[in-house]
């Protein structure tokens, strides 16, 4: 069994994939080390024998982490690592290795799936854009601050912002005007969000006309999927780039 794991910012996404390749048996999110240990844990006949992980924490909070899985299960843990060039995409940043391997894996995943230009929108604590043409140059991208961020923004620094996360679900029942101030700040940052994309959409139409795919993936894809009807939700897009990136040898 592979262990993949995905270590953002907040969460860290998991997978196990059994022994016939590609079926998880189990995945979820947890908020820590000790949570996805737990996790793991609960999986009846559990047996890894590899784990590959990308991570955008510190060297350190990475290091600790895979200290933990090996003790835990004797297995070698492959973390990705930057790359200038790789499955046909080339990395556009002028320090190819301080562009966030989350985002990499993103692309090669979005690259190998489309088969040709596409857009890479990632909804996490950031939000993150990358554009990649036909030819799997990596164009450049955008990172803006996502919900949790902006929602958390505005909570500190005012002193009547203050609501729950119930609250917070049933204020995107809908976008029209907020008549409460759940409704106001979460339909006023989900629409910040949607605007983003549109405009993201507007450029990649000014490179490519409309032949691109657009992907959507991250935990808050789901707030902006409405704008972009045609676009591919792949929640687990960082994990189809980490295949390819981390292949069993
Ligand atoms: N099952 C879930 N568990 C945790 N968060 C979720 C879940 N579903 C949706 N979300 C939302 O997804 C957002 C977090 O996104 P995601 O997990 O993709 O990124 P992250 O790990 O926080 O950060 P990064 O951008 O560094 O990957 C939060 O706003 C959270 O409310
Ligand atoms: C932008 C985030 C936080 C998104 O998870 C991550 O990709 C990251 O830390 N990137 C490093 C900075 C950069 O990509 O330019
Ligand atoms: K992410």
């Amino acid at each position: 069994m592979i262990l993949e794991l995905d270590c953002g910012n907040s969460f860290i996404k998991w997978r196990v994939l059994g022994a016939s390749a590609g079926i998880a048996v189990g995945e979820g999110v947890v908020d820590s080390d000790l949570a996805l240990l737990e996790s793991l844990n609960a999986i009846e006949r559990l047996s890894l024998t590899y784990c590959r992980l990308v991570s955008v924490r510190t060297t350190e909070e990475t290091g600790a982490l895979t200290s933990l899985l090996t003790s835990a299960y004797g297995i070698s843990v492959v973390c990705t690592a930057p790359s200038r060039k790789m499955s046909g995409v080339r990395n556009g940043y002028e320090e190819y290795e301080r562009l966030g391997l989350d985002r990499w894996l993103a692309m090669l995943g979005g690259f190998h799936l489309a088969s040709g230009a596409c857009l890479v929108l990632d909804f996490g604590t950031a939000v993150t854009a990358d554009f990649i043409d036909r030819d799997g140059e990596h164009l450049g991208g955008f990172i803006c601050p996502g919900m949790p961020l902006m929602r958390n923004q505005l909570r500190t620094h005012t002193r009547n912002i203050r609501y729950g996360d119930i609250a917070a679900e049933r204020a995107l029942e809908s976008f029209a005007p907020g008549r409460t101030t759940v409704e106001a700040v979460e339909r006023g940052c989900s629409l910040m969000l949607r605007g983003f994309v549109l405009t993201q959409l507007e450029m990649a139409r000014s490179y490519w006309g409309e032949d691109f795919v657009v992907f959507l993936t991250g935990g808050d894809a789901g707030l902006v999927s409405g704008v972009v009807p045609e676009a591919r939700v792949v929640p687990d897009l960082v994990f189809v780039g980490l295949a390819m990136a981390c292949p069993l040898i």
